[in-house]
């Protein structure tokens, strides 16, 4: 049976006496020890190493009754070098700014080198020296522990504690240098700043490590195969998805452009350029966004519809099993009448002449009317054509051609600030016909076709 979880005595990880405890900003008691309390903790620690010497080694008893270690001696089986401050300050050149490596949370790391003679069994190597910060959050206690676990196993995925320094207040912890920098750096940081951290001092490879928060770049972790699912743990569920829609959501290309089709019962956006596609019973459909068809009305291409080149043509007549049809011959334009005696007043061509509007103005023409302007509105209304649907068109266009035509008459550049409208020849005549027939005098029907 599984034990009920239960919070540990604070008493039971307090490494300090309560008058001790500082309390941090960020409102954690930590364990801050008073001058006593080190100088207890130090005794402690020299029984812990008297302990585990052998008893060769023992060279002395403090006032505490502890082994005093002397600098120089092995920690039994601890296995660990004893140094003293000075010889350290020696190897870090008195813990230049240059020769630091990074800083944790125990405390600055700086580079260092022992020399061969400096110990019997201590080859000549880099180091890396871990200097206690007095101001930190982390003290003897840890210091301790890293001493007597590290000072004990021996394995090839740790670092190996080469030795320490107990000296007065100074903790510091002697490493093996790690030429390729820690594996926080392969993971989290950038692969240059992980070279750089443990360059040597003399390339400038040396660099304060700097928590910059962000998250790490995949591409630099190209070379821990395997390890990339590390990274961006975030990421990991994500995958390419495609635009998604909501059917139930609201707003100009939610629901109000959904409707069902008739087709399949299938709801279907309808909206500009957007095209829905998908089963019906999911929630998030996919929507399809592609070009407006060429021809289409801006942004808007209408649903269902396809681009031109791909409409499913009429098949050709032949197709069809019908006769192709014979080439026709290019209608001629009617004849302009000038004048009463030519037959009647000057006809527009073009759609005007079609429809009722245009069979109105036939029956104007016939009835001797000028056909242009009130009159010929007149003479449609009098034959009961009051334009509707596409009829009504071309006197719109008429109207908004005759406006264009004062515009340009007023525009005092001459035109040169509007778009010139193409005018065709027989438009032009009709131009003419009319200033005649409106400035000039009555009689005067006759038309010059340029
Ligand atoms: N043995 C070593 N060899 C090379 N560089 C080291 C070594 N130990 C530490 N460093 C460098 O010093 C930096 C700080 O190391 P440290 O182990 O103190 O960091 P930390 O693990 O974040 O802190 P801590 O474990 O003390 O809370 C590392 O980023 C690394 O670059």
């Amino acid at each position: 049976m599984t034990k009920a979880w239960r919070p540990m005595l604070a008493s039971a990880t307090k490494c300090c006496a309560a008058e001790d405890a500082a309390v941090a900003p960020d409102g954690l008691a930590r364990c801050r020890p008073q001058q006593s309390e080190l100088s207890r903790r130090l005794a402690s620690f020299r029984r812990l190493s008297s302990l585990a010497n052998s008893p060769a080694s023992a060279a002395g008893t403090d006032k505490d009754g502890g082994s005093v270690k002397q600098a120089g001696e092995m920690a039994g089986p601890l296995q660990l070098h004893s140094f003293g401050l000075g010889e350290l300050r020696g190897v870090t050149h008195d813990f230049a700014s240059s020769f630091l490596l990074g800083e944790g949370g125990f405390g600055a790391v700086y580079k260092g080198f022992v020399d061969a003679g400096m110990r019997p069994g201590l080859a000549a190597q880099p180091v890396a020296v871990k200097q206690l910060n007095a101001a930190g959050f982390q003290g003897h206690r840890e210091w301790l522990a890293e001493v007597i676990f590290l000072g004990q196993f021996r394995h090839s995925h740790l670092v190996r504690l080469l030795g320490y320094c107990c000296e007065d207040e100074e903790r510091l912890l002697v490493y093996e240098f790690m030429p390729r920098g820690s594996l926080e750096n392969h993971l989290f940081r950038s692969r240059d700043l992980g070279d750089a951290t443990v360059g040597h001092p003399a390339q400038g490879g040396h660099r304060r490590r700097q928590g910059s928060g962000l998250p790490p770049r995949r591409q630099h972790a190209r070379h821990l195969q395997g390890l990339q699912g590390l990274q961006h743990p975030a990421r990991l569920g994500l995958h390419r998805q495609a635009v998604g829609l909501r059917a139930g959501q609201d707003g100009a290309r939610g629901r109000g452009h959904a409707r069902d089709d008739a087709r399949d019962g299938h709801p279907r956006l309808r909206g500009a350029g957007v095209r829905a596609d998908g089963p019906p019973e999911r929630e998030e459909r996919r929507v399809q966004l592609r070009r407006r068809a060429p021809g289409a009305p801006h942004g808007a291409a209408r649903h269902g519809a396809r681009p031109r080149a791909q409409r499913t043509r009429r098949p050709a007549a032949e197709a069809r099993g019908l006769d192709p049809p014979l080439p026709q011959r290019r209608q001629p334009p009617p004849a302009l009448h000038h004048g009463p005696e030519a037959g009647g007043p000057l006809l527009r061509q073009g759609r005007a002449r079609r429809g009722a509007a245009g069979r109105a103005v036939h029956r104007a023409a016939a009835a001797g009317q000028a056909a242009h302007g009130g009159r010929r509105r007149r003479a449609r209304q009098a034959a009961g054509a009051q334009g509707h649907g596409r009829h009504r068109r071309p006197l719109a266009r008429h109207r908004a051609r005759r406006r264009t035509e004062r515009h340009l008459r007023q525009d005092p550049r001459g035109g040169q600030g509007r778009r010139r409208r193409r005018v065709a020849p027989e438009e032009r005549v009709l131009q003419a016909a009319l200033v005649i027939l409106t400035a000039g005098p009555p009689a005067c029907h006759v038309v010059h076709v340029p």
